[in-house]
């Protein structure tokens, strides 16, 4: 009987590689993968990638131009990106669309179509794709770390909003997540095996401290352009998160749009409940062949108690406490 396997995303796939992409890989460490034995993570700039998805990442570092009205978003996965990018989007574009009005364009598409990958999407299907048809400021996201964004990020004034979560919360997001790309034959990722590789900072664009630390020590540095936001705060006082959000991207609500409840219009078309109701979100899919419903699980702070054990909370907070130690970030 044939069973209906989960289609894995393209960047996971190894095949359609550039003779620069399979030079470079021999030449790379590397870790077997979380989604089945036969994929791979290759270790590039101190982080680990797929093979497809680092093919993205040299095509975006070699072609990616920012202009400095350019807005990106960067998240280590599973940190809420999903929610900013919807965030982002209606912030920007509220204007041209009221977050109240019947045809807002959430209502019919996911984030991720709306605010594009760089790295694992535009420049993973194209070496070097037209963008002249994004309007300016241009909103595009990454999971790229500092250190591997393009030259012509770190050159420009461009902003970037850095979203990072509880590690704890992304594990288990994660976790649960590859479990949705598991072939059926090799059953599911054992829990303690894909935590043993987290913390060793095995995971897609981990190790997670590295990934934080170098947006962290940035925003420090250059606050005008770098903000960093945690997906706990935005939970705990979205209200005030997202005007302060406004104000970094000098587009701060005005007096009558606060007395017209813009604030809470934006919330609430992005909110959890409203978007992973949605159709789009329960039944489409996106060209990479992942079903939007994957981006939307619980949506909730602290989901790790219920999956971790005392001694993998204690090995967790051990690490971050050790790697962290003397950033100012905590969790
Ligand atoms: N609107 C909204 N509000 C709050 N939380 C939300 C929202 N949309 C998605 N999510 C939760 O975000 C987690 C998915 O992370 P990402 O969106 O970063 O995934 S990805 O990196 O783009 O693959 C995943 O978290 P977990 O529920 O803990 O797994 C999603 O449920």
């Amino acid at each position: 009987m044939q069973t209906s396997q989960p289609s894995m995303p393209k960047y996971i796939k190894e095949d359609e590689l550039s003779q620069e992409c399979k030079s470079l890989l021999s030449t790379l460490s590397t870790e077997s993968g979380w989604v089945s034995s036969a994929t791979t993570l290759y270790n590039y700039q101190g982080f680990w990638h797929h093979a497809r998805q680092l093919q993205g990442v040299l095509s975006c570092q070699k072609h990616f131009q920012a202009q400095d009205t350019d807005i990106l978003l960067v998240t280590t996965p599973k940190s809420g990106t999903t929610w900013l990018k919807a965030i982002l989007f209606s912030l920007l574009n509220r204007t041209r669309f009221q977050p109240t009005q019947d045809d807002h364009p959430l209502l019919s598409n996911n984030p991720h179509t709306l605010e594009p990958f760089l790295e694992p999407s535009l420049y993973l299907k194209d070496e070097n794709p037209d963008l002249s048809s994004f309007a300016s400021p241009r909103l595009f996201s990454t999971h790229l770390p500092y250190i591997s964004l393009p030259k012509s990020v770190q050159d420009s004034k461009c902003k970037l909003v850095y979203l990072c979560r509880n590690p704890k919360d992304i594990f288990i997001s994660f976790w649960a997540y590859t479990n949705k790309f598991r072939l059926q034959d090799v059953g599911t990722n054992s829990l303690e095996e894909v935590f043993k590789k987290f913390c060793e900072g095995v995971s897609l664009y981990g190790p997670f401290w590295d990934h934080m630390l170098g947006y962290w020590h940035e925003s420090l540095k250059n606050p005008e352009n770098v903000y960093f936001l945690t997906y706990e705060e935005m939970k705990e006082q979205p209200d005030l998160h997202l005007r302060k959000l406004a104000d970094f991207l000098g587009c701060p609500f005005s007096p009558k749009e606060v007395k017209e409840n813009m604030v809470d219009a934006i919330l609430k078309i992005c909110s959890f409940d409203n978007m992973s109701n949605l159709k789009v979100n329960k039944e489409g899919k996106l060209p990479s062949g992942i079903n939007n419903s994957a981006f939307f699980r619980k949506g909730e702070v602290g989901d790790w108690k219920n999956y971790l054990t005392t001694e993998m909370v204690e090995r967790l907070d051990k690490i971050c406490e050790e790697k962290l130690d003397g950033s100012g970030l905590k969790f």
